[in-house]
């Protein structure tokens, strides 16, 4: 694709939802570093380990660093990522599918991984999006406290609502270690969760093309 026919901002921010329009604001004021790494020595306190013991000195710290990178997506907005389209497309006009895009993420009742792969097709209208830029808006929304239903639904509200494409499927599959490593302790059960919208939704001929070449000879 040519850089010179790349649009900077295809998004005006009317009509965006929050999700999508910004990072969010944040509810309480956020602690100071040192207050969270506090936090963490009195968590290693509770579980019955001795906080000052060499081998943990630097584990607070460790952590909250840990915790920056997981929960970088708070810092982070969904329409930036999704704001340089291509309109040199040499009339291609059929869905782009990226399948398999491998995340990870924390569900918000245990603050326990889940990982997973998402897969994203969209119908382009004349503009597409770098491809790269879907992997990103994935990891945005995922580097936050989620729930897979919730994650899903604001993957494909960005994509519709900057892109405007004619339709967006969005699949993703996931394990949660939360329901994996404790309480029911189920290895191996996958989640499977989706959002459609346009054409996906509206016309299964495009549903099952979708899903075909998901899981299909193609695939
Ligand atoms: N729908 C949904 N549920 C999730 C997700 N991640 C974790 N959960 C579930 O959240 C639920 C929380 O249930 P609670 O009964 O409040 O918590 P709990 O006592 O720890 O539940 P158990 O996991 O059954 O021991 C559990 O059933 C988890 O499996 C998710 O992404 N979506
Ligand atoms: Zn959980």
């Amino acid at each position: 694709m040519d850089a010179k026919n790349a649009n900077v901002k295809a998004w005006p921010l009317q009509g965006l939802s929050d999700h999508v329009r910004a990072a969010p604001t944040p509810a309480v004021p956020r602690p100071a570093r040192e207050e969270a790494e506090a936090a963490v020595r009195t968590l290693l306190a509770y579980i019955g380990d001795d906080p000052n013991r060499e081998g943990l000195l630097d584990t607070p710290k460790r952590v909250i660093g840990a915790f920056d990178e997981l929960y970088q997506g708070y810092r982070e907005c969904p329409a930036e990522v999704l704001d340089r389209t291509f309109g040199e497309t040499a009339g291609y006009d059929d869905f782009v599918l990226v399948k398999d895009i491998s995340f990870n993420s924390h569900c918000e009742h245990h603050m326990m991984p889940f990982t997973g792969r998402a897969h994203i097709a969209y119908m382009p209208v004349e503009r597409v999006v770098g491809l790269s830029k879907l992997g990103r808006l994935v990891d945005v929304y995922a580097k936050r406290l989620q729930t897979q239903e919730h994650m899903t639904s604001q993957i494909a509200t960005a994509i519709n609502e900057i892109l405007k494409p004619r339709g967006v499927a969005v699949l993703i599959e996931a394990e949660h270690t939360c329901m994996a490593h404790r309480g029911v302790a189920k290895q191996g059960a996958t989640t499977v969760t989706t959002h459609f919208t346009g054409v996906f939704r509206d016309d299964p001929k495009e549903l099952v093309r979708f899903m075909t070449m998901l899981r299909g000879a193609h695939g």
